[in-house]
């Protein structure tokens, strides 16, 4: 690979590394969204005993194939942004970079161009998730209720008919300040602990980049959690009628209603999730990098 050149092979491996982690995580991530938005659930275990009753074992993988149609595009940008500023800012390649490590201020300042950017094209398909997540009926059966979404084509053209193009990325302000400085934190977190624990010019052993892109996950979800709540509170607003006015609207009202700990909701789900998506979504990436390199 040559320095300098755009490099497509980083877009390829963070799709590919992407979908293997999603599919992995998606039932954990339900859990999460219903239990930041909806107040009837005592916990993760009453939370996932009454999905798995009500709705079976399909109710968690609810609102998964449009983030896995999506998820190209968006860990493509995550990555392919995040190596190539790098690559701008370093003038080193990905194997380069282990001989010649880059600052870790370089390393933050790519991982939130990353960031900044995936937000953008992630906002609409988190949308559409989010809210067939929160569908809580049942697979339809005849004579049952049907939900309001009938699935993630449907649930976009109704937000567009009801909501307005503008619909499309409600939450997207609150999506944006969760990520740009979270991303930066992710691969900060990632490259340190890779660097703490490999021999200088060597590439990582698996057993480090597991270890490292599962607490890269943790330590970017931790500090990502409390805009985490605000963005899916923003998302499910409008749907029946508007509660918040912005962004700041919604954490002063949540916090006066629901006290401090609001910020925290979903914060051990989260990171639970967070654990193994990333160890495997950093050891795809790593794979493929170095298959192709
Ligand atoms: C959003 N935040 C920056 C915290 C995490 C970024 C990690 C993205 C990964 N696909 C996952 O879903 O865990």
């Amino acid at each position: 690979m040559q320095a300098q050149t755009m490099s497509v092979e980083e877009f390829v491996a963070g799709w590919i590394s992407g979908a293997v982690g999603l599919v992995l995580g998606h039932p954990f991530d339900t859990v999460k969204v219903r239990l930041q938005t909806q107040t009837t659930y005592r916990g993760i275990a009453d939370c996932m005993v009454r999905i798995y009753r009500h709705e079976s074992l399909l109710g968690f993988f609810k609102g998964m194939s449009f983030p896995i149609a999506s998820i190209a595009v968006v860990n493509a940008v995550l990555f392919g942004v995040y190596s190539n500023t790098l690559l701008l800012l370093t003038a080193t390649s990905h194997q380069e970079r282990r001989v010649q490590p880059p600052s870790y201020m370089h390393i933050f300042l790519a991982g939130c161009t990353g960031g900044f950017l995936q937000a953008y094209c992630l906002a609409p398909f988190d949308l559409i998730k989010v809210r067939l997540q929160n569908q809580t009926e049942p697979r339809a059966q005849p004579g049952s209720p049907r939900p309001r979404y009938q699935g993630p084509m449907h649930c976009a053209a109704s937000i567009f008919r009801e909501e307005g193009p503008r619909g499309l990325f409600r939450g997207a302000w609150a999506l944006t300040l969760r990520d740009t400085p979270t991303v930066g934190i992710y691969f900060i977190t990632y490259e340190g602990l890779c660097h703490q624990y490999t021999p200088e010019g060597q590439n990582p052993s698996s057993a480090t980049v597991l270890v490292a892109g599962g607490f890269a996950g943790i330590a970017s979800w931790v500090a990502a959690t409390p805009l985490d709540v605000i963005k899916s509170r923003m998302q499910m607003d409008g749907l029946r009628r508007k509660v918040y006015r912005g962004v700041l609207d919604c954490m002063v009202s949540s916090v006066q209603q629901e006290g401090l700990g609001v910020f925290f909701r979903g914060l051990t789900i989260n990171s639970a999730r967070a654990f193994p998506v990333n160890a495997v979504t950093f050891l795809s990436y790593e794979y493929l990098l170095r298959w192709w390199g």
